[in-house]
This record gives C-alpha cells, structure tokens and sequence, in this order.
C-alpha cells in the first residue's frame, strides 16, 4: 500500500539573466528562483495495482516519482509506502522497489550486460537460485539472450531500456515505478514491454506505477489513470470514467458505396473523405443499434466501426479543460 499524504515540494535555483556576464554575476548572488513542483498531492495506490500517472511536460510526476523511491525529500507531507519512509529507511526500503527511468541508466556503460546483473545481485543480496531462475525467465521473456553479452554503450536505446527493465525486477520487488518506459522503444518492443508489464503484475502481483506521454499504454494497461498539472492531482479514475468524464459519446466509422447519408437527430458528422465518414453519436439521444440501423437504410455500408473516444483526444480535452 502506498499513502501519501499532503506532499509539497519546491526546486530553488539560482537567478540568473542570460549571457556570461550574468551567469558570473549569479555565482556571488543570493538571489533565487522557487518552481513548486508539487502542491499539496495526495493519494493512495493499493497492492497490485497498475496506475498511470499522466500530465503534460513538467507538471511534476518524476518529482513524484523520485519522492516515492527515497531520491528526493519533500519539504512538506507525509508518504509511507509498505511501512517504509521512502526517503528515510532507504537502504532497507529499496529491496522493495524496481526503479526504470527511461531518461537514466542503472546499468554500468562497458561491461556486458549479465555482468551488470550480477553487481546488481551481489548489491541486493539476491540469493543464487532466485538470480538464476529471475535472469533466465526475464531474458527469455523480453528476448534479451543474443544480447546479455554486450556493454550497455554497444547497445540500442531499446536493447537498453529492455535490459534496464529486467535489471530492476532481479530482486523480485513489490512495487516497479516506469518513468517513461516506452522511450525509444520499437512497435515490437513495445508490445513485448506491455505484455510483459501485465504478466508480472497478474503473475506476481507486482504494483505498477508508470509515467507515459504514449496513450496506447494506457489503454493497454491500466486499470486506473491520475491527472497531475502544474503540481496538483487533478483527476483520479479508471480510464472509462476519464473518458466518459470527457464525453460520453460514441464515434462510428463507416465506408460506404452509396450517397453520403443525411443525419438523424443524434448524430452529426465529425469528418467526410470520400467513401470514408466519422460521425459522433449521442447514446442520450439515440441508441448505438438504432443508429446503425438508420445508416444502412440510407446508404449502403461496406465497414462499420463503433468507438468511445481515443485516450489520445481524451487527454488532449483534459489538458484543455485544465488549461494544462
Ligand atoms: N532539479 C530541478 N531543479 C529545478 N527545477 C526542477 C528540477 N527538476 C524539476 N524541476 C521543475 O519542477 C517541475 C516539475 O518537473 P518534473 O520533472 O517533475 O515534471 P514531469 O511531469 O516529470 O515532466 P516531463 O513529462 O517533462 O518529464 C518543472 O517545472 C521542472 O522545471
């Protein structure tokens, strides 16, 4: 169980104008810059849960994140995560917790790989048979055996992200933070990195807490998304309820090799291309059946799609609802 409680917490830096002179003038200054990163956030995630933290660019979830893991101390707020202060017994607590910051490395740049794995072994005195079976399954799972043997630096960004996701689950731990875990990643590596995401979470029920600008991993994992903009928790809720928050009308997409139908009351018109239109319906007004039916009366249909609203436009509203 994760609880946080009231977090504040505020960057100071140094100010300073552009230019060489004024960047020397800074250093004798004691003038400085407050940026409040975080604002009063609370929550709680229960055990095994897969939560996406979502928000636009700088509005404090890797500050969240690094509180969570013990990295960073908040000037205001409590958090206790599994019994633990994160920033407080932080030698014992991180036996609990799998870190991947998509930005940073835990593995060292010129040795291979394995050889990472093992300091990470003997670092948190992972006993041999756990290691053993851990770094054969991981690697057989995110295909990573052609590639164990080679340095960090000779890899790709993807190769690495993929090493740098079994280096952080070695010691089987609880919780696995992913900041920004699809960064860099192939269509391919990303669908393994999800699967996988959702194996060891059902598997082992591992909590996962991921940051991500990418929308199709939240559909295809989470079960519950939070909103962070400009430091507070903005909206928590599963992905259904964001959505219908947003608009609980349903798109249809159809193509069609008759005329381009008139609308009924209920639905209107979103795109026209050709053969291909998208339309939006209102379920308050008119059932999604009664306006399928109406469309092949007055055209002839040769493909049909119904949807609720992407995650993508989904978060772009919010964003613009917030003012985000
Ligand atoms: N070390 C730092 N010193 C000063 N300000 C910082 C520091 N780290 C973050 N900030 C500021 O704190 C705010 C929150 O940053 P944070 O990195 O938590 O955002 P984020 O939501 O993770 O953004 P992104 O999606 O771009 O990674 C931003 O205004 C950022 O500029």
């Amino acid at each position: 169980m994760i609880e946080v409680e009231h977090i504040t917490k505020e960057y100071k830096m140094a100010k300073r104008e552009a230019g060489f002179h004024n960047a020397v003038k800074a250093l004798f200054s004691r003038k400085q810059d407050t940026v409040r990163a975080l604002n009063d956030i609370s929550f709680k995630i229960d055990d095994g849960e897969i939560l996406a933290y979502i928000g636009p660019n700088g509005a404090g979830k890797s500050t969240t994140i690094k509180i969570l893991c013990g990295i960073l101390t908040p000037d205001k707020g409590n958090c206790i995560v599994d019994g633990y202060v994160p920033w407080k017994d932080r030698k014992s607590y991180v036996k609990n917790i799998g870190v991947v910051f998509g930005q940073r490395s835990q593995l060292w740049w010129d040795i291979p790989i394995i050889d990472s794995f093992e300091l990470i072994k003997d670092m948190y005195d992972i006993d041999s048979r756990t290691y053993k079976q851990n770094v054969s399954e991981l690697c057989q799972l995110l295909d990573l055996e052609k590639i164990v043997k080679t340095p960090a630096r000779n890899l790709s960004l993807g190769q690495r992200m993929r090493c740098e996701i079994v280096a952080s689950l070695l010691h089987n731990p609880k919780i696995l933070f992913l900041d920004e875990p699809s960064i860099g990643l192939d269509a391919v590596s990303k669908l393994a990195v999800r699967d996988f995401i959702k194996r060891i979470n059902a598997e082992k029920g591992t909590t996962v807490i991921l940051t991500t600008h990418d929308m199709q991993d939240i559909e295809a994992l989470t079960h519950r998304v939070m909103l962070i903009g400009k430091g507070q928790i903005l909206l928590d809720g599963s992905l259904e309820e964001l959505k219908k928050r947003v608009s609980d009308k349903k798109e249809i997409r159809i193509k069609h090799s008759g005329k381009t139908p008139t609308l009924c009351e209920g639905m209107n018109y979103l795109e026209q291309k050709d053969d291909k239109l998208k339309i939006s319906l209102d379920p308050k007004m008119i059932s999604v059946s009664e306006g399928i039916a109406y469309l092949s009366r007055e055209t002839e249909l040769i493909d049909l799609e119904v949807s609720d609203i992407s995650a993508e436009e989904m978060v772009a509203r919010l964003y613009k609802e917030y003012q985000i």
